[in-house]
């Protein structure tokens, strides 16, 4: 077992039992000219997430953690999307986008497109797994819990974008279904104002969850060895 220093306070996890999720870091929600930029979301400070989100893989993966890529999307005619039925259709600002700005029909979010690609700098290795989804949580529509449960894994460290939607929607739903949430708020980014990452971490803090940072995590997953030099 490994004690992760966290908000409010420490979390024992074991990483053979433990999976990080990488959420949804593609070109969409990362990148200039992706959807959230297009939408009218900032995320000029989304490069400095990116190499944190490497530096927490690398030391997961090293540990023997499960990695998880989320990649957030719908086919390129939307049908997984929903249509005027579904709330996701009011709701998605890549829709709403698309409807304002028909040239961006079929670009934003569409299974085969750059923006729904994941971000160069990251990159799955054998062993890890990339999820589709077609909403915000993680969980809803796809096979995670059992692919989850069949590994018998209880812990989830959380990295990714958006913080406040799909980051919260998923810890939300997997507190639920009984598994420990934990995010590192430094390979995180908000869809929103500041304020929006500030109210996620604070939910996620008192109601559902833990928070830790990356230096944290990676300090507890490889323990300097003290060496006794008398
Ligand atoms: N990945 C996310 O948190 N997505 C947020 C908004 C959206 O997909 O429209």
């Amino acid at each position: 077992m490994i004690t992760l220093n966290a908000r409010p306070e420490s979390v024992d996890f074991s990483p053979e039992r433990s999976a990080l999720i990488v959420v949804d870091m593609q070109n969409a929600y990362a990148s200039v000219g992706g959807y959230l930029d297009l939408a009218g979301f900032d995320v000029s400070a989304t490069r400095p997430v990116i190499e944190n989100i490497n530096i927490a893989v690398a030391a997961a993966r090293k540990a023997g953690m499960l990695i998880i890529w989320f990649q957030n999307g719908w086919d390129d005619q939307y049908v997984e999307a929903g249509g005027p039925g579904s709330p996701n259709y009011h709701k998605s600002n890549a829709l709403k986008t698309m409807r304002k700005r028909p040239e961006l029909q079929g670009k934003l979010l569409a299974k085969g497109g750059w923006d729904y690609e994941l971000v160069e700098e990251l990159k799955p290795q054998a062993g890890d797994i990339v999820l589709p989804k077609p909403r915000y949580s993680g969980f809803f529509n796809t096979p995670l819990d059992s692919l989850l449960r069949s590994r018998g894994i209880r812990h989830l460290v959380f990295t990714g974008i958006a913080t406040n939607v799909c980051v919260e929607s998923t810890l939300r739903d997997g507190f639920f279904l009984e598994y420990f949430g934990i995010v590192l708020e430094d390979a995180t980014h908000q869809a929103g104002p500041a304020f929006a990452q500030q109210a996620a971490l604070f939910n996620i803090e008192t109601f559902f969850g833990w928070v830790s940072d990356v230096q944290t995590f990676c300090s507890a997953l490889a323990p300097q060895k003290l060496v006794n030099i008398a």
